[in-house]
């Protein structure tokens, strides 16, 4: 594997105190706690922290955990699977790694060693456009499905020439982002006093530098509307042009309103996928397996809905599934296990929540992914003994 410059944290253990790491890592959180203590303060900050308050990112965790699951007996589940269809395109698991920027904060391999384990546990990988290893080298790497996330840029020349790079290495589907037209309220950040080091670089975007330096920065006590990005935002005709210069299927992150399916779908994606950004951007949006239901039902089946945010456990995707997505995305885990463990790291979070999810859908009498979203084990008219929904009789 190639050497990418040396970064803040060269943090693979030896063997052998790997191996004792990797057996007393018992789940997510374990992992979370143990990369906290390895990374510098600003460094953890930029990977960890919600935006403002932290109320949206603490909201998503809280809500799945709060959900009370209703397991059906007695209905035989051997030769179960995980597997399902999303895109045309079989997936293992219903468990899919969410773009992240600058991996080489977690690790000196960066998206080398994500995409890595990735392929090694079957897991689709999207890849941000602000990947801090290209995104034509991550593809040359890759054994996992890719999928390429992108911001639609200022300059739509840049764009167009992004989508191409994107095709011609392989990815398979194009993610594009729409909650983050500017960079949420980052308050942690600003106390901690993190700045990128120079070893994480937007590589994807520096050919394009020279036009993109021209959108300049605000000048203190200047309006957040006269930002050069706030005018050059993207609106959905962008998004429609967009879907236009490609062959990909196009995704669309960071729905919340289930106003927003109908001018989406009018768009001509191929789905949705609802976000708060972890709870990044803007602060005080609600948890997202709460908007889930509404999105689904707005969106009636016509494209695939997958979700993120705060998916920390298994039972937290078969709640999710159960609220009518097809698919879920995880965060901050995947940097935690890379932080504390490179590709080893990634692949032990990623068997984690796979382990977790069979076992939560064995204990749920699930035997399909069809079966936790028919099963009824989220209806919430059963909490006050009400009817049982007729699906789940
Ligand atoms: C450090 C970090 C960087 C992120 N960078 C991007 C990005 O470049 N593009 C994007 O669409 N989302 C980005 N996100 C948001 C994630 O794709 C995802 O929506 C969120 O992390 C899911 O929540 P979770 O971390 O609680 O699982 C980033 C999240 C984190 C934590
Ligand atoms: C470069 C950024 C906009 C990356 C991002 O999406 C984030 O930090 O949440």
């Amino acid at each position: 594997m190639k050497e990418i410059a040396p970064v803040q944290n060269d943090n693979i253990p030896p063997d052998a105190s790997l191996t004792e790491t990797l057996a007393r890592v018992a789940c997510l959180r374990d992992y979370e706690v143990r990369a906290r203590q390895l990374l510098p303060r600003a460094i953890w900050s930029y990977l960890q922290c919600g935006a403002a308050d932290g109320i949206t990112s603490r909201w998503n965790e809280q809500a799945l955990q709060d959900l009370p699951l209703w397991p059906r007996m007695l209905r035989g589940v051997a030769n179960g699977s995980t597997a399902l269809e999303l895109l045309g395109r079989h997936h293992a698991s219903p468990i899919l790694i969410a773009p992240m920027a600058y991996h080489a904060l977690a690790h000196r391999y960066g998206e080398l060693a994500t995409s890595q384990a990735a392929g090694a546990m079957q897991t689709g990988l999207v890849v941000s456009t602000q990947s801090s290893v290209s995104l034509e080298e991550v593809a040359r790497n890759a054994h996992a499905p890719l999928w390429f996330q992108l911001y639609i840029q200022p300059h739509r020349e840049i764009t167009l020439d992004l989508i191409g790079r994107a095709e011609r290495a392989g990815y398979q589907a194009l993610v594009v982002t729409v909650d983050a037209p500017i960079q949420g309220l980052r308050n942690a950040d600003q106390r901690a006093g993190f700045q990128l080091p120079p070893e994480a670089r937007p590589v994807n975007l520096e050919p394009y530098a020279q036009q993109l330096n021209r959108t300049g920065a605000v000048e203190p006590g200047q309006s957040v509307f006269r930002h050069p990005l706030v005018a050059a935002m993207p609106d959905w005709a962008s998004l429609a042009w967009l879907v236009r210069q490609t062959s990909l299927p196009v995704l669309v992150k960071g729905l919340i309103h289930p106003g927003d399916v109908e001018p989406a779908l009018d768009c001509g994606i191929d789905g949705i996928i609802v976000s708060n950004h972890g709870g990044r951007m803007l602060d005080g949006v609600p948890a997202t397996v709460h908007v889930l239901p509404g999105i689904v039902a707005a969106v009636g089946q016509r494209v695939p809905v997958l979700v993120d945010g705060g998916i920390r456990r298994g039972t937290d995707i078969i709640k999710c599934l159960a609220r009518g997505a097809d698919a879920v995305l995880v965060g901050r885990p995947v940097l935690h296990g890379l932080a504390v463990a490179g590709s080893t790291g990634v692949a032990h979070v990623l068997h984690l929540l796979r382990t977790e999810l069979e076992m939560g859908m064995v204990l749920c009498g699930a035997a399909s992914i069809a079966d936790i979203r028919e099963l009824g084990l989220l209806d919430s008219r059963m909490h006050d003994g009400g009817a049982v929904h007729a699906a789940a009789r």
